[in-house]
């Protein structure tokens, strides 16, 4: 069962592509993290998801219906957390929430306080429920605005980078939160530029470059893409990235004593695909001094820089 799927999904402005032939994949009960550098078009996709702009091309899928077609039937079972909730400063939390609640034509009056306490003590906001909104912590406004979109039940919840802004009590706040949502079975696209983020709390990853789609798939198998690495220490560089090359290793960078290749490395010498000890063998064969060698696995950062090029904030 898929939450959300996209496919040749593309939004231009004028002569710009912000968003490129997109083919996203959200299976249900996923924790989705949409993760790209800032103007990659992470924003711009969820608004089609939502129906708040029109695809150029392309075509999107909410919950098994067509989005733009079907938005009023799907958007009941979306909550969404779009670019900074607004909220009235002067009123209390519990108000704002009323106010949200009343506009919603299918939620009745008589359960109205009861369905706004629940949403403000699920996200632990209960304490603060009749205090101003102006007094509220940015985490807290957050909070708030999770509490807004958690007013009915949801099956889906899309949210844009729910943790920009907060200082780290906040943000673990936040994100402790949407753990617990997704425990309790509610799939969860959320967009974010941190990896360290993603690699928290998703279960799935897509990454975005400039408008383009350049990994998708549970975490554990993207962890599994990362290619492995050998870096050699000799004074004999270029012969060494010469071994590497007739090896099939392309080496990647060279510094003075260094040769470094990222490539797929066997763990048994069988399938053709060399072994770190074959080439440790062949490097020494062809009279390469090795004064050190290691292989070891890029980490998922690594990975991601690689995918997304410049611009990428792995930390937090
Ligand atoms: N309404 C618009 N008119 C023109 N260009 C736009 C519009 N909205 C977005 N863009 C452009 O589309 C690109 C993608 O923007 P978008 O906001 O989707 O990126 P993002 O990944 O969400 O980045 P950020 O994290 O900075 O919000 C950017 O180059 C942006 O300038």
């Amino acid at each position: 069962m898929t939450a959300i799927r996209t496919s040749g999904l593309t939004k231009r402005f004028g002569r710009h592509t912000a968003v490129d032939q997109l083919d996203l994949e959200v299976p249900r009960g996923a924790v989705f993290g949409f993760l790209g550098p800032n103007g990659s078009g992470k924003t711009t996709t969820i608004r089609m998801l939502l129906g708040l702009v029109s695809p150029s091309a392309g075509r999107v899928e909410v919950l098994g219906e067509e989005i733009p077609a079907k938005v009023m039937a799907v958007l009941p079972r979306v909550g969404a957390l779009v670019e900074g909730p607004a909220f009235y400063p002067f009123l209390s939390g519990a108000s704002n929430l009323r106010r949200l609640d009343t506009a919603d034509l299918r939620a009745s009056a008589t359960t109205r306080d009861a369905r706004v306490s629940a949403a403000l003590d699920r996200v632990g906001l209960g304490h603060a429920a009749h205090k101003r909104v102006h007094a509220y912590s940015l985490g807290m406004k957050q909070r708030l605005g999770l509490a807004a979109a958690l007013l009915a039940p949801r099956e889906l919840l899309v949210l844009d980078e729910p943790t920009n802004g907060l200082d780290p009590q906040g943000t673990r706040e936040v994100r402790s939160l949407i753990r617990s949502l997704a425990d309790d079975g509610t799939t969860v696209f959320v967009s974010s530029h941190l990896l360290a983020e993603v690699e928290q709390i998703c279960t799935h990853a897509a990454v975005l470059r400039a408008g383009k789609l350049v990994a998708q798939g549970p975490l554990d198998e993207l962890r599994d893409a990362a290619r492995p690495r050998i870096e050699v220490r000799t004074p004999d560089a270029a012969e060494a990235a010469s071994v590497l090359e007739r090896l099939g290793l392309a080496p990647e960078r060279s510094a003075p004593g260094t040769v470094v290749a990222a490539a797929p490395l066997s763990s048994s010498s069988d399938d053709g695909v060399p072994a770190p000890e074959d080439v440790v063998a062949a490097l020494v064969a062809a009279g390469v001094r090795v004064r050190g060698f290691s292989a070891a696995t890029a980490s998922l950062e690594e990975r991601f820089v690689e995918l997304t090029g410049e611009g990428f904030d792995v930390a937090e």
